[in-house]
């Protein structure tokens, strides 16, 4: 997508054909800085700092990151290290796993001398499958939009709400949540976004709208609690959100505070949709509140926060008491009973296992 008329995708190669370059999404809003990645381990601490962040970049810098580590070791023990190193960086994002299980089978049993070459190769190809998965999941989910508009009085914009950032900067490009969001616009299709600014990192005020700035789409930042209000008083919609997991049974691991959105939706009528590719459904999992992993992050992300001073300095201000512990759960899990529907590249489902067998019948069984 664009930032300031330039188009950029969240991760590609230098022209060096060996540097990883990101851009560094604890910088934003207020600066935009691009990183190098040179390393295995840089690749891993760009994944556990939230350099990059969002299951579907975190998959795709899991890939490059295995490039990397080919670079320093490209024998099979080298594969086996990287993999260990970056599997471990954070939890909850299903797409980790796959993409690293799809660069180890593809490169174990190549000749070492083939080896970098074919990962680079396997990495941007999990990158330009990405970015095509995303835009189907916004052909998909565009008539969900066309359909609210319908029943809007000429002219009314649709209003969506959306939970932390699950737009392009949590994909290589376009998003997930966002992509109908995107496609909406292109088709004139007025649209107003509320963005959750999603405590504890922000991902909504800092990323989100920065986002849709860029990219013209109106909205306005709230705090994560007023989302409830606004549905109780028919000023939203429909509410989009992203996962990091979706079992086959359609229970949805997402960012903390999903779930108590989805119960204000529930409570209040608003349909509530998940925008996911496929690459973020564990087909090894049913019941996700009892099986999915939920990351736990360090007090610090709820105790400070990074800003902007008002003569321009950025600062990280402490916000709590000396001496008060804080708990810090990075998601949660909503059930499937609480979601309208799954958005996926292949179409709109029910959240359930027959309705993603029905999408997917190979993965099905
Ligand atoms: C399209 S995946 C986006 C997903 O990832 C975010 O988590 P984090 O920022 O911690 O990586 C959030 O759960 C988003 O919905």
């Amino acid at each position: 997508m664009r930032i300031d008329g330039k188009h950029y995708r969240t991760i590609w190669v230098a022209e060096d054909g060996w540097t990883v370059m990101i851009l560094d999404q604890t910088r934003l809003p207020h600066e935009i800085e691009i990183a190098e990645l040179r390393s295995l381990g840089d690749a891993a601490e760009a994944i556990e700092e939230m350099k990059v962040r969002g299951a579907p970049l975190i998959g795709a810098t899991a890939a490059y990151g295995m490039c990397l580590g080919l670079r320093e070791d490209v024998t099979d023990e080298g594969i086996e290290r990287a993999y260990a190193r970056l599997i471990r960086t954070r939890p909850t994002a299903i797409n980790l796993r796959w993409a690293l299980d799809r660069m180890r089978s593809r490169l174990l049993n190549q000749p070492y001398e083939r080896r970098i070459e074919l990962a680079y190769a396997e990495a941007a190809a999990i990158c330009d499958e990405d970015v095509a998965i995303c835009k189907a999941i916004g052909d998909h989910g565009l008539p969900l939009i066309r359909a609210a508009a319908a029943r809007k009085k000429p002219g009314e914009p649709v209003n969506i709400l959306t939970h932390c950032n699950a737009g392009w900067l949590a994909t290589i490009d376009w998003g997930t949540a966002t992509a109908p969001i995107y496609r909406a616009q292109e088709e004139g299709i007025p649209v107003h976004v509320w963005v959750d600014e999603t405590r504890p990192r922000n991902q909504g005020a800092a990323i989100t709208a920065f986002e849709l700035l860029h990219q013209e789409v109106p909205h306005t930042v709230i705090a994560d609690n007023v989302g409830g209000h606004l549905m109780q008083h028919g000023m939203v919609d429909l509410c989009i959100v992203g996962t990091d997991r979706t079992t086959r049974c359609g229970d949805v691991a997402n960012k903390i505070g999903t779930y108590l959105k989805a119960l204000a939706a529930k409570d209040n009528g608003v349909p509530f949709y998940v925008a996911l590719p496929s690459t973020t459904i564990d087909w090894t999992m049913c019941d996700g509140l009892a099986e999915i992993p939920i990351e736990e992050r360090g007090e610090a992300e709820v105790t400070h926060m990074r800003g902007r001073t008002a003569d321009g300095r950025i600062e990280t201000i402490c916000i709590t008491p000396k001496g008060s512990p804080a708990g810090n759960w990075g998601f949660d899990v909503t059930p499937a009973r609480l979601v309208t529907a799954l958005v996926t590249e292949r179409g709109v489902c029910p959240a359930s296992e027959a309705g993603l067998a029905g999408l997917f019948p190979e993965r099905a069984g």
